[in-house]
């Protein structure tokens, strides 16, 4: 995997990214993750999708945090993790500043602590570090699960649609559903089992979903690919958690940290497999974990979170 990632990025793709027309390139990069340098380590983002609760998607601010971080780092060092809290909601009416502190420049790591900042105070602590390519000896990895290729699965869009043409829907169950769709997530999805994906019967706090990110990013950069793919391992890692209790839904769930380690070179508009899993819950909180395949089977990134979940009865007649 280090020889890999020894491959430096290509020019020849850098340049097919420039020439590709803008509406093809994926929004994350011309938008989400494309920070404005205001001084010297200090940068502002803005927002392109907001959760349907109002506060900051927590993807976002850890992708943006990064991209701060891997501004100040060299085109010879690599993002290998990252550990976030996050301490207050963000919010969606004002941009985040990310403040950086070069907290140390080693002669193999690099460590790099961001502040996201929003009315002058944090909303995300985040240290990341980054290595200069060391290959070794030592290589293992756990095997790839076995499951169905995307292109036999239907994307979330899809699966709604099916959903929303059930003749016994109640209303308010059609207009969440097409509030659903009518939302523009820069991510594509494809649940490897829809039935366990949405809770529909309770079931093992496992779930296994195909992701890339929406549009065309290019080979070149592998920090830009890190900062998509930590956008997008928040999406719908926390819900594994609520996967056991169909009895139950979420009144209140908001990731309280987040790790991440990445471990080997990919593509995130290329589809990814997403591992989710969840170990334990319990004192209004639950770990959630994920691991990241290459459609090749190398494993290319894993992370945690812990989260804060408060649930209230479904109700009996509930068709969602
Ligand atoms: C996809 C997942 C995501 O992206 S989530 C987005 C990223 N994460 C975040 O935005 C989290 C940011 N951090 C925070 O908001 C805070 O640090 C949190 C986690 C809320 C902790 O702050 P803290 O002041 O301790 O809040 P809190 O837990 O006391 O209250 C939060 C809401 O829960 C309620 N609550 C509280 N205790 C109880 C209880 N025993 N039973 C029932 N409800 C309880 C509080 O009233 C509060 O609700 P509300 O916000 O007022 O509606």
């Amino acid at each position: 995997l280090k020889e890999e990632q020894s491959k430096n990025p290509d020019e020849s793709s850098e340049s097919s990214a420039a020439q590709c027309p803008q509406d093809l390139r994926s929004v994350l990069v011309t938008s989400v993750l494309n920070l404005e340098q205001l001084d010297i380590d200090l940068y502002r983002g803005t927002h392109h999708w907001v959760p349907r609760t109002q506060r900051l998607f927590g993807g976002q601010i850890i992708g943006q945090a990064l991209v701060a971080a891997a501004k100040s780092v060299g085109d010879n060092l690599y993002a290998h993790s990252l550990h976030c809290y996050f301490v207050r909601a963000g919010d969606p009416k004002v941009p985040v500043l990310y403040q950086v502190d070069r907290t140390r420049d080693g002669r193999s790591f690099t460590v790099r602590s961001v502040k996201a900042i929003q009315h002058g105070q944090p909303i995300l602590i985040c240290q990341a570090s980054f290595q200069v390519l060391q290959p070794s000896p030592l290589q293992h990895q756990f095997p790839m699960p076995v499951v169905p290729q995307p292109e036999d699965l239907l994307t979330v869009e899809e699966l709604i649609q099916r959903y929303l043409s059930k003749p016994d829907l109640t209303e308010s169950a059609k207009q969440g559903l097409n509030k659903l769709l009518a939302t523009e997530v820069p991510i594509e999805m494809k649940p490897v089992s829809p039935a366990h994906f949405y809770r529909f019967a309770p079931g093992e706090p496992r779930r296994l979903f195909w992701a890339r990110a929406r549009g065309y990013i290019g080979e070149g950069d592998m920090k830009l690919h890190c900062c998509v793919a930590a956008y997008v391992s928040d999406f719908a890692l926390l819900g594994t958690v609520l996967l056991p209790y169909s009895k139950y839904k979420a009144r209140f769930t908001a990731s309280l940290d987040h790790a991440m380690w990445f471990h080997s070179t990919f593509r995130s508009d290329e589809w990814m497999l997403y591992e989710c899993d969840s170990p334990w819950a319990g004192s209004s909180r639950g770990l959630a974990q994920c691991r990241l395949w290459r459609r090749d089977g190398v494993l290319a990134a894993s992370c945690s979170q812990e989260g804060v979940l408060r649930v209230k009865p479904v109700a009996e007649n509930s068709k969602l």
